[in-house]
């Protein structure tokens, strides 16, 4: 199958700052992907140039066989990548409803089937998004990206800062949307133990190099590099 995703020889960062240093990655369609990684190792930094918003040195990025390289963010947006960063973007003076229909495209990725994907939002749809929980914001982020219908969804630590409960919420809403519904994504998160069950690729960065890439259940069973590159404690 052609691949969705390409990245070749990415080298990007900040101003003259070069933080990811020559990434090669491929995603196809229908996969989901763990990007995995210590505190800034650029796992932001390559999302962020995914979408467009860092300086690029080298390289190309294609989606669905379309070269975005030279397109500024907004294009990479409507050429069909949805980011959610980790910010939150969300309306807070509009409600959950007004949310989702501000920006709703065409698509299979109805309002009624988000909503469907995150009950709790269902529950909430007449509450202003200032009245949202940091959880309930975060899952109103995840549903705006995916009610524009994106071939492929970036997500960058949406589970940061969120109580546990809310955690497995969400979580559980994530792995409907990717494993179940087959949303095209790459996920950034720092826990492997969470991501990696519900993805089917992972990726290490690592000083801004990919030093593993292979499959989610492959890693989530190998103690030995899980704690080499990700310093997880496994007893
Ligand atoms: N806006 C910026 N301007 C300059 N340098 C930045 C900027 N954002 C990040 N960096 C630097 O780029 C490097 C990678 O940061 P990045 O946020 O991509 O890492 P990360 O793997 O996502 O880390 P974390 O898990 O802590 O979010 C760090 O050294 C960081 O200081």
């Amino acid at each position: 199958m052609a691949d969705l995703l390409a990245v070749r020889g990415l080298k990007s960062g900040y101003g003259q700052a070069v933080v990811v240093q020559g990434v090669d990655l491929t995603l196809e369609a229908g996969h989901s992907l763990a990007l995995l990684g210590r505190n800034g190792t650029g796992k932001t930094t390559l999302l962020n140039s995914l979408i467009g918003v860092t300086r690029r040195h080298a390289g190309t990025i294609a989606l669905d066989g379309v070269d975005l390289t030279a397109l500024a963010s907004h294009r990479r947006a409507a050429a069909g990548i949805g980011w959610v960063p980790q910010e939150r973007n969300i309306f807070k003076s509009l409600t959950v409803d007004e949310n989702l229909t501000a920006v709703a495209r065409p698509g299979p990725w109805t309002v009624q089937r988000a909503y469907e994907m995150f009950p709790r939002l269902a529950e909430r749809r007449a509450n202003l998004g200032n009245q949202l929980s940091g959880g309930e914001q975060q899952m109103l982020a995840v549903a705006r990206a995916l009610v524009l219908n994106p071939k492929l969804l970036l997500l960058d630590e949406p589970l940061e800062g969120l109580a546990p409960i809310i955690v497995q919420e969400l979580l559980a809403s994530i792995a409907r949307v990717v494993r179940d519904e087959g949303m095209s994504a790459i996920i950034v998160e720092q826990n492997p133990r969470l991501i990696l069950p519900i993805t089917s690729r992972a990726v290490v960065l690592d000083r801004g190099a990919v030093v593993h890439e292979g499959a989610s259940a492959e890693l989530l069973a190998d103690r030995e590099r899980l704690d080499r590159w990700l310093a997880v404690a496994q007893h």
